[in-house]
Order: structure tokens, then C-alpha cells, then sequence
């Protein structure tokens, strides 16, 4: 990369992608060359020479922004939810193939973050930390009702880190006598129950709760407004040029992982 890192904003219009296009614009060393949104194609053309690519669109669209920003040969931050193991397998096949040959250390590198906010990844981070001293954990995420999916991808992979942290330490399944109306305790993400509130007022918060017998850990943060993910935005497209490969978790850029 030059000592400028030039960014394309796909999704520039959204409301993520707008504060984007502003943070980016008034930050040093960054340079909005491109913004690009639904109807629009993604290609060399259209990335007008980013080095840097930052995904802010919908679940439906964003695999196949990441595929086309890697063949024109961008680094991309992916901020867009609707991740799955397949869908992450497949990127990281797609940067083996582009990486090959080129020198250690030089290669593409994608970030996807469920959360770019701190208070959010330290929640996340201190939520796997402590689940396995806890018999029960339940994950409860609110949002702006304009949100089109649920559980939110901040819940997912909470979730998920939790889980993994619960096997690792030889748990098994938490403790849950239900017999009827399962459809009221949330989806199950990994063995662990996620709950989702859309309310208007709400921008993007989680809740945390970790229990034992005659005690309980609630961990919560919140997003009040969306600033608060723009300096995590920022540290990825600075960082995601030093990174080849596939990095999911905004906590391995902040060695919290
Ligand atoms: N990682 C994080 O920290 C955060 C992640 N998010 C996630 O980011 C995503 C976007 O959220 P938000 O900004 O609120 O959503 P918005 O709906 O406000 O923005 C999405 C934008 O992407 C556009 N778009 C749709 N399809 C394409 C496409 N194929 N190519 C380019 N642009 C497209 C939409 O256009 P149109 O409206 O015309 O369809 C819209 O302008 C969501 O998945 C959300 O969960 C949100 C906040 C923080
Ligand atoms: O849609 C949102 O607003 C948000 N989406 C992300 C998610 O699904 O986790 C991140 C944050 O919660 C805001």
C-alpha cells in the first residue's frame, strides 16, 4: 500500500455506510475514492484503485462484494452481518488462491467484524472469559426496529465464543426444564438462547447473563450512536493491509482474541 490508504464504501448510502464515508473523509492518511451502492456493480472500475474495500451493505449481498473486491485486488472490512461457516470458508479459500506466490506478509487480507465497537468486543471478550464458571448463560440483544436480521451478528458470535468456551471447559448442556411454548426462549445459536428486542428509540445494545445458584454476572454494553463503531472501522482499514488471510473478530486486531 502507499502511505495513503485509498477506501471504496460499498453501501455508502446506508446508514452505516454514510457515517463511514464521513469518518474516513475526515481521517488522516485515508482517502475516499469510491462510493458504491445497491445497483452498482463492483469491479476495478468502480473501486477506482482502493486499496481498501469496507462492506456496510445487506446479508443477501455481501459475500459476493467480498469476492469482487478481492479480484480487483482490494483488502476489504466487513462490517455486514449474515456470516456462516460456509460463507467464511469460502473467502478464505478465495485468499489462499489470491495469495499464492505472492511474498509472505504482502498478501490480501480480509477482516469481518460483527461489532466494531470496543464496548461491544470487551463485552464479548469478558463474556467467553467467564462462561465456564457459570452453569447458565442467556444472550439478549436490542436494536433499532429498522434492523432486518435477527439474532444480530454481535449475538451470534457471543454466542458462539461462549459455547466454545463452555465445551473447552467440559460443560455440558445448561439447565432448562421447558416443556411448552419453546418458539418464547429465542434461538438457540450453538446450545446457548439468544433473544432479540426491536424497539424505536434503540440503536444497538447487548445484554449478557450469567448464572449460578444464588448468584448472577450481567454483562451489558450499548451503542448509543453509531460513532461509536467508527474508530474500530477505522483501526481495521489501517491494519487489514498487514493482515493476509481471513481475520473474524475485531478482538485479534486489539489481541484480546
Ligand atoms: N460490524 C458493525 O459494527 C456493525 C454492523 N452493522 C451491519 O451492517 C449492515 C448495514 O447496516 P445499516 O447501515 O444499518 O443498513 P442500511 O440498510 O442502512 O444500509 C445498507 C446499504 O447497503 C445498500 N445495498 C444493498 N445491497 C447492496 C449491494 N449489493 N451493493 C452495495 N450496496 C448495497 C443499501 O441500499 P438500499 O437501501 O437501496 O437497498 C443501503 O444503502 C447490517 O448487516 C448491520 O447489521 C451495523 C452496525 C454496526
Ligand atoms: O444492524 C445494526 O444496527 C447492527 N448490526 C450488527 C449486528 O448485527 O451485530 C452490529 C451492531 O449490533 C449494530
Amino acid at each position: 500500500m502507499t502511505d495513503t490508504i485509498r477506501v471504496a464504501v460499498l453501501g455508502a448510502a446506508g446508514r452505516m455506510g454514510a457515517q463511514t464515508c464521513a469518518a474516513v473523509e475526515a481521517a488522516d492518511g485515508l482517502e475516499l475514492v469510491a462510493r458504491i451502492d445497491a445497483g452498482d456493480t463492483v469491479d476495478a472500475s468502480t473501486l477506482a484503485g482502493a486499496d481498501v474495500a469496507v462492506d456496510f451493505t445487506v446479508p443477501a449481498a455481501t459475500e459476493a462484494n467480498v469476492h469482487a473486491a478481492l479480484d480487483a485486488g482490494a483488502h476489504v472490512v466487513v462490517g455486514t452481518t449474515g456470516w456462516d461457516d460456509a460463507s467464511r470458508g469460502r473467502v478464505s479459500e478465495h485468499l489462499e488462491r489470491a495469495n499464492d506466490g505472492r511474498p509472505a506478509g504482502e498478501g490480501l487480507g480480509v477482516l469481518i467484524a460483527p461489532n466494531f465497537g470496543l464496548s461491544a468486543v470487551l463485552a464479548m471478550t469478558f463474556a467467553a472469559k467467564a462462561a465456564r464458571y457459570f452453569e447458565s448463560a442467556e444472550v439478549v440483544e436490542l436494536h433499532h426496529p429498522d434492523k432486518i436480521d435477527a439474532p444480530s451478528g454481535t449475538a451470534r458470535h457471543t454466542a458462539a465464543a461462549i459455547a466454545r468456551a463452555r465445551t473447552e471447559a467440559g460443560l455440558g448442556a445448561m439447565p432448562d426444564a421447558t416443556e411448552t411454548g419453546h418458539e418464547a426462549r429465542g434461538a438457540d445459536v450453538d446450545g446457548v438462547r439468544v433473544h432479540a428486542v426491536r424497539l424505536r428509540g434503540l440503536v444497538a445494545h447487548e445484554e449478557i447473563l450469567l448464572g449460578n445458584a444464588g448468584e448472577q454476572l450481567v454483562i451489558r454494553q450499548d451503542s448509543f450512536d453509531r460513532a461509536s463503531f467508527m474508530p474500530g472501522v477505522l483501526l481495521a482499514v489501517r491494519e487489514v493491509g498487514s493482515r493476509p488471510g481471513l481475520t473474524v473478530g475485531l478482538e485479534n486486531v486489539l489481541d484480546l482474541g
